[in-house]
């Protein structure tokens, strides 16, 4: 117990350099604006001195106003006491004083390995770790750790019993909370891993692999920001709803530039949140699927024109569909994209009509070119091209696998009859139904297959590049400038990504994996995930060998996490016996925090389940000061929201077993909890995930009769 004087006279101190740092940082706003009107004016002189003096200026006056603009709040939040007696703040941002002292040490910088990363059994120099909490530029509370107590001199204090478990307490947001503060050193590891080559994170539930994933990412953009930010971060996450959770991360560590993306959401100009069920993701998301494809993009347009018919000079020329399908099967050979081949195409029927003309004998007939021209400008001909060999989206194609003669022909002796018959089911509905998220993978492969139709190629503008041609600037206010714009001006099916970050990674399936890779090529990866915790149903293998064809030869990074931060220790238990049915050995990750309230597990008639759904939700909204999450099987989902109307004021989400992924809430009802298991393929292991989402209180509810 720390008696209350010492306290109040610590804290005292800490806020005395908090006072110090935020005067600091008043002063450089006042400097920046200056700055920022006497940059200009050096402009107006137009000399090449005054742009180069200009330039300094500027970069002074942004460098700044990065540093005021990011997050103000809780801006200093460690403290380390070295063993040579010196003393470092460590914070979201890097300050520095009137004289060149540094005030705050970033987060990401070399210098703060050590408050992530010192242990009493290692304290690489540090005697005393300090984490403090403050709220509008006011100390609120400081936790200590003491790493290596015979250094420490007899008048130090050590305040508070740990940090992280205070943190851990808090209650749940809407979104995800950054946890600079608190980083522990496994994590530490993962995030500072070398750029280059693949970092793989893994680990259970709730050991902070999303939270590891972001944070990476914004160290990433510190280390190397003309790299990263230029050519942009790609995060990547299983569901729109999840992609949502995480987005408030990077901004409240003052990153703006990643690219945030559902696996849904990842083709431009479609998004779909439908998931199939797992014999149908399995086949869709198996690779097998490509080949399919492949004989799809070679088909006939449906009801495409039968044959050509064209008069000429008094004959009739005519080309009949084995003719016109002997073209197009030509024209499509060695891997053509269809796209790009519509000139090509053309042309062999041209030809082969003037073949004919010539084999009819048709009266003055002119040189192949100028006879081309001429029936080029015929209007029926035109009409029968656009019908015979249209411009084909990825969406059409699709589509043609809702017919059933056509699904058979394309995947005939590639998949099973049994598969071919679901795959049917599933698509007897695209029409009405729409688009579901395996079905984006399959989008972005025909993209791959049909090509984009020939254009002609603008140049690739330079971020760098100033208005008049000159690449002038490349002080760090002008990178990060040029990269927010390059963000902000990326195609929408970018694909030159610097770094790409797959979270879930457990649940991309091998044509997932082919899509994200596609925008990959030239990145370096962080992937994070959970094997126990996949709803893949799909070969194994096969999964492993996309995955690898994605990441390519790149050097491997491994890292394991072993502690859960997430659920307290009597609900991971009720999770951990769920997984253990089916993997008895698989080594799990301790609960750290235990809060002596047990889940509670219900069994209720099926005719009441409403009535208990409504009750326990309303119960824990009660008990819990943050968010509720209601999951359900994925068939019940809106038949629940129903249930519970309006209910919870923004604390309330309703989710499918599978938008739960990778998400978290302070008290969780879970809905049927058996016919979720019952699954024979995944069950288990998505009710494993269901029951590792809270934080605090669960609450199952089991139907009967
Ligand atoms: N070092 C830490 N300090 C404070 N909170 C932490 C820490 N590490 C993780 N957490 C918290 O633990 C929770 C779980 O983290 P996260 O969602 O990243 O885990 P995960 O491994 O991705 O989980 P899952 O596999 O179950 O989706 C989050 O609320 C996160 O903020």
């Amino acid at each position: 117990m720390t008696d209350q004087t010492t306290l109040d006279r610590e804290i005292a101190s800490e806020q005395r350099h908090l006072d110090r740092v935020y005067a600091r940082l008043a002063e450089l706003r006042r400097s920046a604006a200056d700055a920022e009107r006497e940059g200009y004016q050096l402009a107006r002189v137009g000399n090449f001195g005054a742009l180069v003096e200009r330039d300094a200026m500027v970069f002074h006056a942004a460098q700044r106003r990065h540093v005021l603009d990011a997050e103000h709040e809780g801006l200093v939040f460690g403290r380390l006491d070295l063993r040579t007696g010196q003393v470092l703040h460590v914070g979201r941002l890097g300050v520095r004083g009137v004289d060149a002292e540094t005030l705050v040490v970033d987060w990401r910088a070399p210098a703060a390995a050590a408050f992530y990363q010192a242990t009493p059994a290692e304290p690489r120099g540090v005697v005393r770790r300090r984490t403090i909490q403050s709220a509008s530029e006011k100390v609120t509370r400081i936790e200590d750790d003491l790493l290596d107590p015979e250094a420490a001199p007899p008048e130090m204090a050590v305040v508070g019993d740990g940090a992280l478990l205070a943190t851990l307490s808090r209650a749940t947001g809407r979104g995800m909370r950054d946890i600079v503060a608190t980083i522990q050193r496994e994590q530490d590891e993962a995030i500072r891993s070398p750029g280059n080559g693949v970092t793989i994170v893994s680990g259970g539930p709730g050991t902070g692999k999303t939270a590891v994933a972001l944070h990476r990412a914004a160290y990433l953009l510190y280390s190397d920001r003309a790299r990263y930010a230029g050519g942009g971060i790609l995060v990547v996450g299983p569901s729109g709803v999840f992609v949502e959770y995480i987005a408030s991360v990077l901004p409240s560590l003052g990153e703006e530039t990643a690219t945030l993306r559902s696996l849904g959401s990842l083709f431009p100009g479609l998004s779909a949140s439908r998931t199939d069920p797992p014999d149908v993701a399995a086949v869709k998301g198996s690779l097998r699927m490509r080949r399919v494809l492949e004989r799809a993009v070679r088909d006939a347009v449906p009801d495409s024109p039968a044959e050509l018919r064209l008069l000429y000079r008094g004959e009739l020329l005519r080309l009949e569909r084995p003719a016109l399908d002997a073209i197009r099967d030509r024209t499509l050979a060695r891997g053509a994209r269809r796209n790009e081949v519509r000139r090509a195409a053309f042309d062999a029927v041209l030809a082969a009509l003037y073949a004919q003309a010539r084999t009819l004998r048709v009266g003055r007939l002119p040189e192949q070119p100028a006879f081309e021209d001429e029936i080029i400008e015929r209007p029926e001909f035109r009409e029968f091209l656009k019908a015979w060999w249209p411009r084909l989206h990825p969406r059409h194609v699709l589509d043609w696998l809702a017919r059933p003669d056509r699904l058979r022909r394309y995947a005939g002796g590639i998949l099973s009859s049994a598969e071919i018959r679901l795959l049917g089911q599933a698509y007897r509905t695209l029409a009405t139904d729409g688009l579901t998220v395996a079905d984006i993978a399959l989008l972005d492969e025909l993209d791959a297959l049909l090509g984009k139709p020939v254009q002609r190629a603008r140049p690739k503008r330079d971020p760098y590049q100033l208005a008049g041609g000159v690449r002038e600037l490349s002080t760090y206010a002008d990178r990060q400038r040029a990269a927010r714009a390059a963000a902000r001006e990326r195609p929408a099916d970018y694909r030159d990504y610097a770094h790409v970050v797959v979270d879930e990674a457990q649940d991309v399936s091998p044509m997932q994996w082919r899509m994200v890779g596609r925008r990959g090529r030239l990145a370096s990866w962080t992937v994070v995930g959970d094997p126990a915790q996949t709803a893949w149903t799909g070969d194994p293998q096969e999964l492993d060998r996309a995955r690898d064809q994605a990441l390519g030869r790149r050097k491997r990074h491994r890292y394991e996490l072993t502690t859960n931060y997430r659920n307290s220790a009597e609900i991971f238990a009720v999770a951990a016996a769920e997984i253990r049915r089916l993997y008895p050995d698989l080594p799990l990750p301790d609960a750290v925090r235990s809060t002596g309230v047990l889940p509670v597990e219900r069994v209720v008639p099926a005719a009441e389940l409403p009535a208990a759904t409504v009750e326990a939700a309303e119960a824990l909204l009660g008990q819990v000061e943050g968010t509720v999450g209601v999951i359900t099987p994925v068939p019940r989902r809106d038949e629940v929201a129903g249930w519970l109307g309006a209910r919870g004021a923004g604390r309330l989400q309703v989710v499918t077993s599978l938008q739960a992924k990778g998400m978290e809430y302070d008290g969780v009802v879970l809905v049927a909890p058996s016919e979720i298991r019952a699954d024979p393929g995944s069950g288990v292991r998505t009710l494993y995930v269901a029951l590792s989402r809270a934080t605090q209180r669960l609450t199952t509810l089991d139907p009967v009769g």
